[in-house]
């Protein structure tokens, strides 16, 4: 690994005796959640299911940087979202409005349907989808707003038939984004607060006077947020674990350094915790990506965060040919792969673990960000080994129908009471003798 107090990202291989333990590091986001944001989430939570809105409020003039005196100061009313929406110039109405036609579109795709079959009794089986009454989006607002991330939360709800949506967002020091507010009124959000962080979360979860409370949270959000989230599971659901950004490309070093250095570049701009990775089998183009972004690095507008983000987590990762690239893809289970590859569909039925698959040179894991279509709140952190994107079937759940006929009850009395006695449950095997025929 080369010397972090001087190289701008660290190069790693994969043939180096310490690689694995280098790597291990380099993916242990969950443990930037140490005891003290563990504490400090934990007592807010509390404070939150106390005292309601008075808790809300304060934690929020706290860690926000406001002076309000109440919770009607952090609601924005349906006017004020749809005054932002006008505000905006035609060519910003136009494309989010491009952008949210193109992700309902992609997700209407994946609405599921209830079914039911009829058995040769009589007897039908089936089940039954139902959307969620109502949902809390979580939109992250602390360093950087987020309007596609509003989208993205609220389109796939709707397309689900939730009843009501609730949106939080932080805003620091009181700053409204135009962009966010509008998105808001453009994706039909029946409400939003200016809350962020562990308090929104509790807001969402237990409910106070002002912020109803939901039947699950979804969307991303920072180590306060995600630790909430996993805290209060249970009580509400969650979606997933969805934190800092990462990008993971891998490259059979036929594209150009500099686009790559950039696709480096939009995630990790994100976050001083974000992680972008890139993999390659050929040492001299990693040296030329690392030029680039050693030359491209100062142009861009949020260089400090940028340059953080790859000095702690980023790495440029020489292996030995493209069957290690994909054992390490599956290893690292990262939220956006980039297969900068020839023939990226010969690689697509190996790579078992990713949140979202963007294929060939030219598809920047950017224009997934905004407006591909589908969803870019994605699992973080290795969880795409058990998650998916955020989608439709989020909002919503599934009931069983069982629906017996006469003769089917007889029938499947004989075998539940036989099982219902093996157990010494005596109470289940009568109930279902008493509806055997003979
Ligand atoms: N996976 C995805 O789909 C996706 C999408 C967009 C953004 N992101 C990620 O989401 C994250 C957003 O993080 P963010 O910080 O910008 O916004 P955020 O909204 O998640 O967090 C801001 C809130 O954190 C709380 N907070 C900050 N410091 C605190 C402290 N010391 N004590 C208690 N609370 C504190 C505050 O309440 C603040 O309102 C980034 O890592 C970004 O990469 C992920
Ligand atoms: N890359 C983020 C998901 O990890 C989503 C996003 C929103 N805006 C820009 N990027
Ligand atoms: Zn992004």
């Amino acid at each position: 690994m080369s010397d972090k107090s001087t190289a701008t990202i660290a190069r790693l291989s994969t043939v180096d005796g310490a690689f694995h333990q280098h790597l291990d590091t380099l993916l242990d986001w969950e443990g930037v959640s140490d005891k003290a944001v563990q504490a400090r989430v934990e007592e807010i939570l509390a404070d939150v299911k106390q005292r309601g809105d008075s808790a809300v409020v304060e934690a929020t003039n706290r860690f926000d940087r406001l002076s309000v005196e109440g919770m009607e100061q952090l609601r924005l009313s349906p006017e004020q979202l749809k005054k932002a929406f006008d505000s905006l110039s035609a060519e910003q109405r136009n494309a989010l409005s491009a952008a949210a036609e193109r992700i309902k579109r992609y997700h209407e795709r994946q609405k599921p349907n209830s079914w039911q079959y009829e058995e040769a009794d009589g007897t039908v089986l089936g089940q039954k989808v139902t959307p969620l009454d109502r949902a809390g989006i979580y939109v992250p607002g602390g360093k950087a707003a987020y309007p596609s991330s509003v989208l993205m939360n609220a389109i796939p709800a709707h397309v689900a038939g939730v009843r009501e949506i609730v949106m939080v967002v932080p805003t620091p020091d009181g700053v409204l984004n135009d962009l966010v507010l509008a998105a808001a009124h453009l994706a039909g959000v029946d409400y939003v607060f200016t809350i962020g962080g562990a308090q929104a979360v509790a807001a969402l979860a237990y409910g106070t006077e002002s912020v109803p409370r939901v039947d699950k949270i979804v969307g991303p959000g920072n180590i306060y947020v995600a630790t909430a989230k996993r805290a209060v599971f249970g009580q509400v659901g969650i979606d997933m674990i969805a934190g800092p950004s990462e990008i993971m490309v891998v490259s059979d070093g036929q594209t150009d350094p500099d686009w790559l250095a950039m696709d480096l570049f939009s995630q990790a701009e994100h976050d001083e915790d974000a992680q972008a990775i890139l993999v390659s089998w050929n040492a001299a183009h990693l040296d030329a990506v690392e030029a680039s972004i050693e030359r491209l690095l100062p142009t861009l507008e949020r260089e400090e965060i940028a340059r953080a983000s790859l000095q702690r987590r980023g790495a440029l990762i020489l292996c030995q040919d493209q069957a290690e690239a994909i054992e390490l893809i599956n290893r690292i289970a990262p939220e956006h792969l980039e297969l900068s590859v020839e023939a990226p569909n010969d690689w697509l039925d190996q790579i078992r673990h990713a949140g979202a698959i963007f294929m060939g040179r030219h598809t920047s894991e950017a224009l997934g960000d905004y407006c591909a279509g589908p969803n870019h709140v994605l699992p973080t952190s290795g969880t795409a080994r058990f998650s998916s994107p955020l989608g439709v079937y989020d909002f919503q759940k599934r009931s069983s129908i069982i629906h017996c006929s006469p003769d089917g009850a007889s029938e499947l009395g004989k075998i539940a009471s036989v099982l219902a006695r093996g157990e010494s449950l005596t109470a289940h095997a009568r109930s279902a003798e008493y509806r055997i025929n003979d």
